[in-house]
């Protein structure tokens, strides 16, 4: 198998332009462009049924998109030959809404199953004590290893499916509402976690959530998906600025409002206002409401 892991050095680990999805007549993505930094935890967000998940399964292949390009690691999705998209799959681990882990796999068993497939070299022993490691990495005691997901708490099961998602050292992690049915003390320990492993492991991290709180702890910068097309993407002082009508109830609503009360670390706050400016990615059209032109972005 090539190995592709030391030739990118992009800026942008994932490119996505033109990007256009449906079904049927229902048409999800048209003309939707994105670019995820190096190094950084990017927050997803958009009202139900915008794309997330199917913007990340473009992404990671799971999906064809009918029109655009994406590239993943300066590799173009689609171009590449058999053997490279198997080297490209494994430099990224995802983390699917429910954890996705199965259930007659011990959590070991599980973490095993990319290693298995990956690297089918390895012997019995090493993939197990590699597969220990990862266990323990996302925080769980070590014989959670061998536990079934049925015997673990919901917030221990995303922790074990973040373990399989950190399998095989990746570099770019996905994760789909990982926060989503945590009660607050759990979801905030998966927050500090995901940080964590952010900074220790040099990761860039695609994380679609619903959760205020989880924006405002560990996002660098936020997307905001709506009328089919990433409308805005920035540090959420950043989106506050613009008056779109969604950003606006969404941050500004009194969720949103709760969530910055909430928010007490101010090393977080300065980091955010110390961010980049605003990237309006999407060619502004009428559904994007007033305050989308490109002379109000920047923050
Ligand atoms: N395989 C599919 N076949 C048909 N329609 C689909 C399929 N997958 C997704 N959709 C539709 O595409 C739209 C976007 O779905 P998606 O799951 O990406 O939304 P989302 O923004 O992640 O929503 P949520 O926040 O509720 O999880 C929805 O209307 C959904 O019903």
């Amino acid at each position: 198998m090539t190995d592709l892991r030391d030739d990118y050095q992009g800026e942008y680990p994932i490119l996505v332009e033109g990007l256009r999805n449906s079904f049927g007549e229902h048409v999800i993505h048209e003309d939707l462009a994105l670019k995820v930094r190096k190094g950084e935890v990017l927050g997803v967000v958009g009202g139900s049924g915008t794309g997330k998940s199917v913007l990340m399964r473009s992404i990671i292949g799971l999906q064809q998109p009918e029109a655009g390009s994406i590239t993943v690691l300066g590799h173009k999705m689609g171009d590449s030959t058999e053997e490279d998209s198997i080297d490209l799959r494994s430099r990224w681990g995802v983390l699917f809404q429910g954890g996705a882990l199965f259930s007659t796999l011990t959590v070991g068993e599980n973490v095993e199953v990319p290693l298995k497939q990956f690297y089918p070299e390895l012997s019995d022993s090493l993939r197990s004590e590699i597969a220990r490691f990862k266990v323990r990495l996302s925080g769980l005691p070590e014989d959670a290893a061998f536990k079934f997901p049925s015997e673990l708490s919901g917030g221990m099961r995303k922790r074990a499916g973040l373990a399989r998602a950190l399998a095989l050292d990746p570099e770019l992690l996905f994760l789909d509402e990982p926060t989503a049915g945590l009660d607050p003390i759990g979801a905030a320990a998966f927050d500090a976690l995901t940080r964590e492993l952010k900074e220790t492991l040099g990761l860039t991290v695609f994380l679609i959530t619903h959760d205020l709180d989880t924006l405002y702890a560990i996002c660098d910068r936020v997307a905001v998906l709506a009328d089919k097309q990433v409308i805005a993407v920035g540090t959420i002082p950043e989106l506050l600025a613009l008056d779109h009508p969604w950003i606006q109830e969404y941050f500004n609503g009194p969720r949103g409002r709760a969530a910055l009360a909430a928010k007490d670390d101010p090393a977080v706050s300065a980091e955010q206002d110390r961010g980049p400016q605003v990237e309006q990615t999407s060619t502004p059209h009428a559904g994007d409401g007033p305050g989308m032109d490109s002379s109000r972005t920047g923050a």
